[in-house]
């Protein structure tokens, strides 16, 4: 198993008159094809690591490696690129933009990346939508869709350029039973059929008993990092 994610003694601390601890001393090895659940109190800092390890906040101390390489002295630009390569984003709300369609929107990371041409975007991004049951839609804009129907664009527009590792913070916390589940099950097809690493935030107990390996933080700290055991059926 190659590591895709290396962090060693990781603490962010948020500078202010009284300084605010959101992630303390984490060190933790991230293979591929895991399926990964953060789970904890709120404002154990969940979403704090997982912004670390999304390259979206930078550690106040410690080291990170993704894919292999360290972080620590990568400027700006140098993370983008980063994270453009090597990881993809669902959050609990989609954050589409409502002005593009849901073709436009799996295209943009894409577009930013620059490596395919026009007709192989298009293709692309609409061969992910199929994928992920969009089918019909692939023209309509955000506000025409379901909430279950945008969280699913949203796992197109994470797949945009190959990632290795999607990172999810909540991705069903604002989605009915129903679709929630569906979610889940794409979360999870990423792992099993198509090699990703998922990593995800989440309340959700149902959800985090059926991953593979669950890290618990209190206070900014992991208390436990184990392997998920599934009942037999
Ligand atoms: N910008 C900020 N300014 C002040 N405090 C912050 C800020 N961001 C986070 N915090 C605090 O840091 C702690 C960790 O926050 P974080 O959002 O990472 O926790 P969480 O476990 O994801 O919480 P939740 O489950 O409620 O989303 C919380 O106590 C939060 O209030």
């Amino acid at each position: 198993m190659s590591a895709l994610i290396e962090a060693d003694h990781l603490t962010r601390i948020l500078p202010a008159i009284v300084p605010v601890t959101l992630v303390r001393d984490v060190s933790l090895t991230v293979g591929e094809q895991e399926f990964l659940a953060i789970t904890g109190p709120s404002g154990s800092g969940k979403s704090s690591l997982l912004y670390l390890l999304g390259l979206l906040d930078r550690p106040t101390s410690g080291m990170l490696k993704i894919a292999g390489q360290d972080t620590s002295q990568l400027n700006d630009d140098e993370l983008a690129r980063l994270r453009l390569e090597h990881l993809g984003f669902v959050f609990q709300f989609h954050f589409l933009l409502p002005e593009f369609s849901v073709l436009e929107n799996v295209r943009l990371p894409m577009r930013k990346a620059g490596r395919l041409s026009a007709s192989e975007m298009h293709d692309r991004a609409a061969s992910l939508l199929e994928d992920l049951g969009l089918a019909g839609h692939l023209d309509k804009r955000p506000d025409q869709l379901s909430g279950g129907q945008r969280q699913r664009v949203a796992v197109a527009r994470a797949l945009a350029n190959d990632p290795h590792v999607v990172l999810a913070d909540e991705p069903t916390g604002s989605l009915d039973s129903k679709s929630s589940e569906q979610v889940f099950t794409i979360l999870k097809d990423l792992v099993r059929e198509r090699g990703k690493t998922v990593i995800a935030v989440t309340h959700d107990m149902d959800i985090a008993a059926r991953v593979d390996r669950r890290i618990h933080l209190v206070d900014g700290r992991v208390v436990s990092d184990e392997r998920v055991v599934q009942a037999a059926v």
